[in-house]
């Protein structure tokens, strides 16, 4: 990132990528600016890991392009990747280190070494420095994976999955952690996560993703405002709302673009004031991911 760089951390255009003829990916377009928690949402086997295999520089795209901090993803300096962390979905290798060697040991790869990580990240993970990493319960181990993802303070976390194998007490920390962390001016986080209910409350974005493609990017601040479950035909829907889903049970429709004047139109058109409620994340995702 050249001095002065005021762009996105994350670009990528029209990106694609293919393992022989399966898609993966498919012209996927978006960014991520300074201070935003992005969650990436997609049922199992819509690309999420695939798109961070590319922002990561782990593979190469077979079309369009993922830029990190205004550069090639996969030709990111030394000094620019020392700006990002990642954690993978499960750790694995570094057994015979003990924790704190394997802390003090990666840190030498970075191209500025970082210092030891500060104390309230230690404090959160709770592990003992001088335990065997093969000795580590599958939490534990992903703990380690996100102090070291976070030790250095980076401007831009990616995080595949990390909660999965967190207790419930360590998972809700760790969000308050996440919150913390991008407190800290300018900082951004993208996050893919099973889990809704966690990114519902730290995510200041959704990026909902099936079948290698996004289907819908929206600012958590306007999906509560604007998104409503509304039992209307979908013909009578007033022009500036937008449909996304249909609930098969209930038949209700998923809007985006719901306000008062779209309530006040569409009582006109049915002659009756329309049953409209508010969706939680995963009830959304469910529908529009199906
Ligand atoms: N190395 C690979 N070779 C062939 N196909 C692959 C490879 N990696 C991923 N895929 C395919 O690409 C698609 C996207 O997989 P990906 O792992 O990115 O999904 P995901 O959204 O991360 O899923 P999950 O939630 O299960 O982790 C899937 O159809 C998967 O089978």
């Amino acid at each position: 990132m050249s001095e002065g760089y005021a762009g996105p951390f994350i670009a990528a255009e029209a990106l694609g990528k293919q393992f022989g003829t399966r898609i993966a990916l498919a012209d996927v377009t978006f960014t991520v600016g300074p201070g935003e928690i992005v969650g990436l949402l997609g049922p199992n086997g819509a690309g999420k890991t695939t798109l961070i295999g590319c922002l990561l520089g782990f593979l190469l795209p077979s079309a369009g392009s993922i830029r990190l901090f205004g550069e090639t993803a996969a030709e990111l300096s030394p000094a620019l990747r020392g700006r990002t962390g990642f954690v993978p979905q499960t750790m694995s290798g570094f057994g015979w280190f003990r924790v704190g060697e394997l802390i003090t040991y990666l840190g030498k790869f970075y191209a500025q070494e970082p210092g030891a990580p500060p104390p309230w990240l230690l404090d959160w993970a709770g592990l003992d420095p001088k335990a065997r990493v093969k000795s580590l319960s599958g939490g534990q181990k992903q703990r380690l994976a996100i102090v070291l993802a976070m030790r250095h303070a980076p401007d831009l976390l990616i995080l595949d999955e990390p909660v999965a194998s967190l207790d419930p007490q360590a998972r809700r920390d760790f969000m308050a952690l996440l919150t913390r962390f991008c407190a800290q001016e300018g900082r951004s986080v993208l996050i893919s996560s099973h889990i809704l209910s966690d990114l519902e409350k730290i995510a200041t974005r959704a990026i909902f993703m099936r079948h290698g493609s996004i289907i819908h990017d929206t600012p958590m601040a306007r999906f509560r405002t604007s998104a409503r479950w509304v039992a209307a035909p979908r013909d009578a829907l007033p022009q500036h709302v937008s449909c996304l889903a249909e609930d098969r049970d209930t038949g209700a429709l998923l809007v985006d673009g719901w306000d008062e004047a779209s309530a006040a139109a569409l009582a006109a058109t049915l002659g009756a004031a329309p049953d409209v409620r508010i969706p939680d994340l995963e009830t959304a995702f469910l529908e529009m991911t199906r």
